[in-house]
């Protein structure tokens, strides 16, 4: 059998639970007592029933979320997270819970059942779908897959995102790879089909018009670079500056300026419908570039009667004059810094994700973005805001992420962002599909599970008493007994394999929840909330910001009883330093809060009777280990619909569980 070594207890239930921690394998038994008349003879042998697991060892509703695990405590995968005693000040608090979202790009080496369910167990909160590649059918399976996941429990909980193309200008399809060398002549086409050492084509016509002798022309966002020189009626002359291998469909950018193309394109409606026939919750808009196409897709989403919110990818050099209007008129925004690092100076972008003060920038860019920046606007305005792109792009190769990777989620969490999304990391990060160490583990089950077999069906053969067993899925279980009832054994043997990842997505979202949750509990415990925008004449915002003081200065979680969300994202907008409980008698609404910093959705129905109905919560709460007995809450009953209470009176109650 597996040595047991690192020994810890923990109290779950009615168990007791021995763990722990080897590097292939963890071993956990479960306990009771019993008697022997032979192996063990006057002694109280604790074993109770026998489980092999490949499952996380996170519990349900504190899975994706969930406080740091003994695994990530002490020997984490990932070893610049392993020495946590230099953190030091850190809230170990049992019920902590990551607040800042985590939004996965889902593509070839995440579009599986296993891998889908793998990230929501490992930290996804929102599956986001790349309408730039795929087809309708990949993204339908997907979509299928995380709803087939939401259904599976009340617990699980994955929004889903539809990003659109938007008017992306691309190079065209090339045979081979095209060798660019600085200094060297290169031309971009608009005539179709153009693939030489040459010249090779570009998919949009006003290419021609949009770009000036003097432009910077970036591919893939900036990993090659060429210099404008002149152009023809059909084509645009250039000198390489940055060069590199020109593959097929590539990214270009013009510094400094966005092509002449709607927002929202042909293909975009067509996508946007399929997000309405599909009931996604989110559409990522990418390049808005004013608020017009905003209220012309809400528009169109009033006319469908489709419930989906808007959040505006800020990625165009022509959005940021626009920023206040085009987030007024949206859900949410999202730091798009792939396309704004390249239609803008790559140092800017920093500034323009969250900066205090923009003068010295707005008098030498010209672009005018008053006092406030990005992530500063959306907290202003109530409305959530995403950080994207390159957070942890050197994993998409590799094992361990570079500190400057961990130091910007870091600061994009200080900042207040309400998620943090991966891309290219779970999309195609290196995967697979059977590592060897999952073909060792499984090879380790078999022997412990024969070993442990062997030595029961011994063991009942020598004490003269039955034995059967069962096997669950992945789980084997023996009951051992007597005639007399002298004898009664249940064995669980769980070996968990939380430490085994099939590959870099798995990893990134673990770095991501982590270093997350690390930066969170090292945030100081305001007992004071932001008080901006707290008008008298909004009782809904006046409840959220005073139950927020009254949550951080008595350290309670927060409850809240929502029918449309709007309670629980207020709420989530002055930022409590503890979770917010959200409860909704809405599915749509469970899934779209899976969005906000610090919310929890759950699923309720709702009775008549508001006591009923609270005891049923907070019953909910303890029994998913969320609450403890004794602990006090504040529960908040305000907002735009009342439940329960007449509308003219808004509570804030704490109670003791
Ligand atoms: N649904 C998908 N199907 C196939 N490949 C995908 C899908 N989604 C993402 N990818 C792959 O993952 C990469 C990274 O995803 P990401 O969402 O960052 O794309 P992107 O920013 O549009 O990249 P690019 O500019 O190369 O298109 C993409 O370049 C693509 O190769
Ligand atoms: C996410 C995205 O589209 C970008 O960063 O450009």
């Amino acid at each position: 059998m597996a040595t047991i070594s690192n020994m810890s207890t923990r109290m779950c239930r009615d168990h007791r639970v021995l763990s722990s921690s080897g590097n292939l394998s963890d071993v956990f038994v479960l306990e009771s007592r019993f008697r022997t008349r032979s192996f063990f003879q006057n002694s109280k042998f604790t074993v109770r029933s026998m489980k092999v697991s490949e499952q996380n060892q996170t519990g349900k509703l504190a899975s994706s979320n969930g406080p740091l695990t003994a695994s990530e405590k002490v020997g984490s995968p990932f070893e610049l997270l392993t020495n946590n005693q230099n953190l030091g000040k850190e809230n170990m608090n049992p019920i902590a819970r990551r607040k800042t979202k985590i939004v996965c790009t889902i593509g070839p080496s995440t579009s599986s059942r296993e891998m889908i369910w793998k990230l929501a167990e490992t930290g996804m909160n929102v599956a986001r779908l790349n309408m730039s590649h795929g087809d309708h059918a990949s993204h339908k399976k997907t979509i299928d897959l995380v709803k087939e996941y939401n259904a599976q429990s009340d617990d699980n909980v994955i929004a889903i995102m539809l990003d659109t193309k938007g008017p992306e200008v691309r190079s065209g399809d090339v045979p081979q790879p095209i060798i660019l060398k600085e200094g060297q002549e290169f031309n971009f086409t608009i005539k179709r089909g153009v693939s030489t050492e040459e010249t090779v084509s570009v998919n949009y016509d006003d290419f021609i018009n949009d770009v000036e002798a003097g432009d910077m022309l970036l591919v893939d966002g900036g990993m090659m670079s060429l210099s404008v020189k002149s152009k023809t009626k059909d084509s645009v002359k250039c000198v390489v500056v940055d060069g590199g291998e020109l593959k097929s469909r590539r990214h270009l950018n013009v510094r400094g300026k966005s092509a002449n193309l709607p927002s929202i394109t042909d293909k975009d409606w067509e996508d946007i419908k399929f997000g309405v026939d599909n009931q996604v919750d989110f559409y990522a808009v990418s390049f808005v570039k004013d608020a017009k196409v905003v209220h012309e897709l809400k528009d169109y989403l009033t006319s469908r009667n489709a419930d989906i919110h808007v959040i505006v990818k800020i990625e165009s050099a022509d959005s940021i004059p626009n920023l206040q209007s085009i987030i007024s008129a949206s859900d949410g925004a999202m730091v798009a810094r792939g396309d704004l690092g390249a239609e803008l100076p790559i140092e800017d972008v920093p500034l323009l994700q969250n900066l205090i003060k923009m003068e010295k920038f707005e008098a030498e860019t010209h672009l005018f973005l008053g006092d406030e920046d990005i992530i500063r606007r959306c907290h202003n305005m109530q409305k959530p805001v995403i950080v994207a792109t390159n957070m942890l792009e050197s994993m998409i190769d590799h094992p361990t992420p570079t500190r400057a990777e961990v130091s910007d989620i870091a600061i994009a969490v200080r900042e207040g962002a309400d998620a943090v999304m991966l891309s290219g990391e779970t999309a195609h990060g290196k995967h697979f599909p059977f590592p060897l160490h999952f073909v060792l583990q499984a090879f380790n089950y078999y022997r412990i599970l024969s070993a442990i077999h062997h030595q029961l069906m011994a063991f009942a053969a020598d004490a003269h008493i039955s034995i059967s067993s069962s096997d669950e899925r992945n789980m084997k279980m023996y009951h051992i007994s007597d005639s007399g009832g002298e004898v009664s054994v249940w064995c669980i043997l769980m070996i968990t394999t939380h430490n085994c990842f099939s590959g870099f997505p798995l990893k990134a979202v673990r770095v991501m929840h982590t270093v997350a949750l690390r930066t969170e509990s090292s945030l100081p415990a305001n007992t004071t909330a932001p008080a901006h925008n707290v008008y008298k004449s909004h009782m809904g915002e006046m409840f959220a910001f005073h139950a927020t003081i009254m949550a951080n200065t008595l350290n309670t979680p927060i409850i809240v009883f929502t029918r449309t969300g709007s309670m629980a994202k207020l709420l989530s907008h002055y930022r409590p330093a503890s979770t917010i409980f959200a409860f909704t008698n809405e599915a749509r609404i469970k899934q779209r809060l899976a969005l906000y910093q610090g919310v929890m959705p759950i699923y309720m129905q709702f009775s008549d009777d508001a006591e009923e109905t609270f005891a049923r919560a907070l019953e909910l709460l303890l029994s998913k280990d969320l609450l403890m007995e004794g602990q006090h809450v504040t529960l908040v009953q305000s907002g735009a619909q009342p439940i329960w209470r007449r509308e003219s009176s808004h509570h804030i109650q704490v109670r003791k569980v």
